[in-house]
């Protein structure tokens, strides 16, 4: 396990700026995860990591050693990088042993090694299985084990959980979480996925057009995303115009107080930022709720999103965590009461994408 650091990087393909100045770094033994849409770089980056593109500027350097600029790149050999790709990754004709011992070369202790790792991803007893009788969530687990084998000082995950259906996919992410910590690798995780990101990640690094625009732990991103577009891609987002006047802000959904901002106290128009967990429904004619529609209920077992519409038109989105129990219908009227503080960003236009566009965004 090393640290990475890198440090400005640029690459191009032709005319499409693929990273333009990536600055990132990942302390030894940290799970970092790069959370970006379609396009962003984040495969451009892991193969840059790997050694796989030359850089255009700046460096990356693994545990002290630089491994790329453009006017000096070790190969990907020599830098040890495991990648665990997509799928696909297994050689069909060696059992599961001799896939995860291929790279340990010859030393006696490799079957040792290999138990080992083929355990922390929960596959001991599966040595003499061959990869075509194994589901893809196995052979994914195949796939970091034999990544983690031979100790490198950096794994990359690009997207590993991808082709797995959704239940399974909770269950390997935790499996390979864990085996990532006990054998204290040094991680990055590239994944489109805010919820993988979120659930798996120490850290995450948000990346668009190039960039990244934000990095820092999960609840950080989440609680306080550094602009409307980290706030609609990391988690939903419930958008509201609002009127601030120092610590509080006029919305129509009441008044509420602001999170405390570095940029000092806004006053005029903004708007605001809620999450919909911190919505909550009433009883209609409550008098400390603001009035509501409901437009439309999205089940889903262990919660439900609800959503609705303000007498002045404003669409907004609730979280509700017991749809089971007596759950409000569409058309029906309801109270909406707020809790904790919201975040203030300026007025001017639209909030920009969001990781899940739909009708139940609550976007102005
Ligand atoms: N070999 C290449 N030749 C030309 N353009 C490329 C090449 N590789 C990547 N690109 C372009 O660079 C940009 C970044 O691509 P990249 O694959 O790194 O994005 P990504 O965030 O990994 O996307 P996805 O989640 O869809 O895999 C895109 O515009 C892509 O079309």
């Amino acid at each position: 396990m090393a640290d990475l650091r890198i440090a400005d990087v640029h690459k191009a393909f032709g005319r499409v700026q693929a990273l333009s100045g990536v600055d990132l770094a990942v302390r030894s033994g940290a799970l970092v995860a790069v959370l970006g849409p379609s396009g962003s770089g984040k495969t451009t980056l892991l193969r840059c990591i790997a050694g796989f593109e030359p850089l255009d500027g700046g460096e990356i350097w693994i545990n002290g050693h630089r491994v790329a600029a453009p006017d000096a790149s070790v190969p990907p050999e020599r830098r040890r990088v495991a990648v665990v790709p997509q799928e696909g990754a297994l050689f069909p004709h060696l059992s599961v042993l001799g896939n995860v011992a291929y790279g340990l070369g010859r030393s006696a202790r490799r079957v040792g090694r290999a138990a080992t790792v083929l355990d922390l991803v929960g596959l001991a007893g599966f040595e003499d299985r061959m990869p075509h009788h194994l589901s893809g969530g196995q052979q994914q687990r195949v796939a970091v084990a034999r990544a983690l084998a031979p100790r490198p000082p950096v794994v990359l995950l690009d997207e590993p959980f991808n082709a797995l259906d959704a239940a399974l996919r909770a269950e390997v992410r935790r499996d390979v979480w864990h085996a990532l910590r006990a054998d204290g690798a040094t991680a990055v995780l590239v994944t489109h996925d805010q919820a993988e990101a979120l659930s798996m990640a120490e850290e995450i690094a948000v990346m668009r057009d190039g960039r990244i625009v934000q990095s820092g732990p999960p609840e950080l991103l989440y609680g306080s995303p550094a602009d409307p577009w980290v706030a609609g891609f990391v988690g939903e987002a419930v958008w509201l115009p609002a009127t601030a006047d120092g610590d509080r802000a006029r919305t129509p959904l009441g008044t509420m107080r602001l999170t405390p901002a570095e940029g000092g106290v806004p006053v005029g128009p903004v708007r605001v930022l809620l999450r919909p967990e911190q919505i909550t429904i009433s009883r209609p004619g409550d008098p400390n709720a603001t009035a509501a529609t409901v437009e439309r209920r999205d089940f889903y077992g262990h919660d439900a999103m609800l959503a609705l519409r303000l007498p002045d038109g404003t669409p907004v989105t609730a979280r509700v965590f017991d749809p089971a129990t007596a759950p409000p219908a569409v058309g029906d009227r309801v109270g909406l009461r707020v809790h904790g503080t919201a975040r203030a960003f300026p007025p001017d236009g639209r909030p920009e994408g969001s990781a899940r566009p739909s009708a139940t965004d609550g976007r102005p």
